[in-house]
């Protein structure tokens, strides 16, 4: 099976509509430690990463911004002391899509 974090980012056009919880909760066996949230009815991929100290944590946040950028799609990011949170999903079909978990295998790749 091909590794989800080298499958190309297609741009999610609005008419696309989101994963089903059952699609969402398939694809989420192939990521580890991420958990499926849902806020306002819009299902989100999430995940904790623990640092030794802030500035380990802030660096990580900059790994993932620039994998984002490279990507044109972003994720909420919370930096605090020794902790990053990274919360993916698409906007623009307020939902989850193929995208949000590739890049959330790539933010595993950048977290060591
Ligand atoms: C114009 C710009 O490319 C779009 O607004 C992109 C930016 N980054 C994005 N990121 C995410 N997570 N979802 C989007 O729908 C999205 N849209």
């Amino acid at each position: 099976m091909e590794k989800l974090a080298s499958l190309i980012c297609e741009p999610c056009s609005k008419n696309v509509p989101p994963l089903s919880p059952k699609e969402a909760f398939t694809r989420l066996k192939s990521l580890s430690q991420w958990q499926i949230v849902e806020h306002d009815g819009i299902m989100k991929l999430s995940r904790c990463f623990k640092f030794r100290d802030f500035a380990s944590a802030l660096a990580f946040t900059q790994r993932v911004g620039d994998i984002a950028e490279q990507a044109g799609h972003h994720p909420v990011i919370i930096t605090e002391w020794a902790k990053t949170t990274v919360t993916w999903w698409t906007h623009t079909i307020k939902g989850l899509q193929l995208n949000d978990f590739i890049l959330a295998a790539r933010t595993d790749e950048v977290a060591d």
